[in-house]
């Protein structure tokens, strides 16, 4: 009878014990959704397990954003920590560039040079060929004076030397040519004050390469050792401010900007010019907002930004950036910002799409004013002083 009781008590225990187990198992199974995410999302990522469900993904790494700067080589630090180092770029050296981008100068000046020295090379040149010659000066926009001046010219010396050797009229051509360029015009940029920072504010209307031509001003002065500061007076675009610090950022150039957008522009240039004093650097470079030259308000507002800055400091340049895609627009450009600032150098930019290269020569003798700089790309080296000779042995380079 014990032996049965026994036996029954065996059977019930493994019933029970074998009960109990399952539900153990299925109560891992049913824990609530909402508590399992919650359990999923409290694990560390590497707490992954080693190998089966509940597998996690890193987080994303991070990278930084847009407008900061980019960090390269990390160096170890103590206890593991890592100490990141800016990376900034080095710019290419200032002597040499134009030799670089004359390529891009000859590229898109080509037919211009071409048609001119194939019309030299004719056996005859007759009064046929001196009007192909001015028409084809008027298409690369040296202007109409300036034009026919260089043909009587040229026109007189062939008379009088009594050639008609290729070689030689071409020779003449490139001398008179580069004396309508002007190489005895002082090109030089002020970048030096006596105590205190080289003031340069840049003008001109929308698009015309304003900021880029900052940006790319400013490696050619950290290039030659100079200590730059960059004010960001666009404060009409929003994007502008950011356009400027980045490229400030690249070659470590501080930026002073407004977080008000469409703040005073008079205002943020004051205040880029006293940080420029009190942090004792060598320049300021003031970008003003683009505007058109028929809008009354925005050239006085210009004429204001400055006056402003003068109550700080001199300006020491006005640069008016000119397109020269746009040809003979630019001159009337020109004029009316020569009445409101004081411009004191030109920087044509696009040159390296455009045959109108002659743009040069009008644009000096309009405002009496030297082109100083050429921009040849969007690069951020692609910005050169000018040279008259080397501009026009490019233009007329026959390839
Ligand atoms: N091909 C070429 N493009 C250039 C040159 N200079 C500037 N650009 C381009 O022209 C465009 C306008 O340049 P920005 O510097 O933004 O012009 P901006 O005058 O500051 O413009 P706003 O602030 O709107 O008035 C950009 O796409 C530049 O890359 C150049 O020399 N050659």
């Amino acid at each position: 009878m014990d032996f049965d009781v026994l036996i029954l008590f065996i059977v019930l225990a493994v019933i029970l014990l074998g009960t109990l187990g399952f539900f153990l198992v299925q109560g891992g199974k049913i824990l609530p959704r909402d508590k399992r995410e919650q359990y999923l999302s409290q694990r560390d990522p590497d707490d992954l397990p080693s190998g089966g469900v509940d597998t996690l993904e890193a987080p994303p790494e991070e990278r930084p954003a847009a407008d900061e700067p980019e960090f390269g080589d990390a160096a170890g630090g103590a206890q593991g920590t890592t100490v990141l180092e800016p990376t900034l770029e080095t710019p290419e050296p200032v002597a040499g560039r134009l030799a670089r981008l004359r390529a891009r100068l000859v590229k898109s000046n080509n037919i211009f040079g071409r048609s001119l020295l194939a019309l030299l090379s004719r056996d005859e040149i007759d009064e046929d060929v001196w009007e192909e010659i001015e028409e084809i000066l008027l298409m690369a926009d040296v202007g109409t004076e300036p034009a026919l001046e260089l043909v009587d010219r040229l026109r007189e010396r062939v008379k009088v030397e009594g050639t008609q050797d290729t070689g030689q009229v071409k020779a003449m051509l490139t001398e008179e040519l580069t004396a309508l360029v002007d190489p005895s015009l002082d090109r030089r940029l002020t970048v030096t004050a006596e105590g205190r920072p080289a003031v340069i504010m840049v003008v001109g209307v929308n698009g015309v390469g304003k900021t880029t031509t900052i940006g790319k001003l400013a490696r050619m002065l950290v290039a030659e050792d100079k200590d730059v500061l960059l004010g960001a007076a666009d404060t009409f675009r929003a994007a502008a401010a950011e356009q400027l610090s980045t490229w400030g950022h690249r070659v470590g150039v501080p930026t002073v900007k407004s977080d008000v957008e469409g703040a005073d522009p008079a205002s943020v240039a004051y205040a880029a010019v006293d940080k420029g004093i009190e942090l004792e650097t060598d320049v300021v470079m003031i970008d003003t907002a683009g505007r058109l030259q028929n809008k009354a308000d925005l050239m006085n507002e210009l004429g204001k930004v400055k006056r402003v800055v003068e109550k700080k400091s001199p300006v020491d340049e006005v640069l008016l950036v000119l397109d020269a895609t746009v040809g003979q627009n630019g001159l009337n450009q020109a004029k009316v910002f020569a009445e409101v600032v004081n411009v004191t150098g030109i920087v044509l930019t696009k040159l390296d799409g455009t045959a109108r290269g002659g743009i040069v020569v009008a644009i000096q003798r309009q405002l009496g004013v030297p082109v100083k700089l050429i921009g040849l790309g969007e690069g951020p080296d692609d910005l050169a002083p000018f040279d008259a000779e080397e501009f026009v042995t490019a233009l007329l380079e026959d390839r």
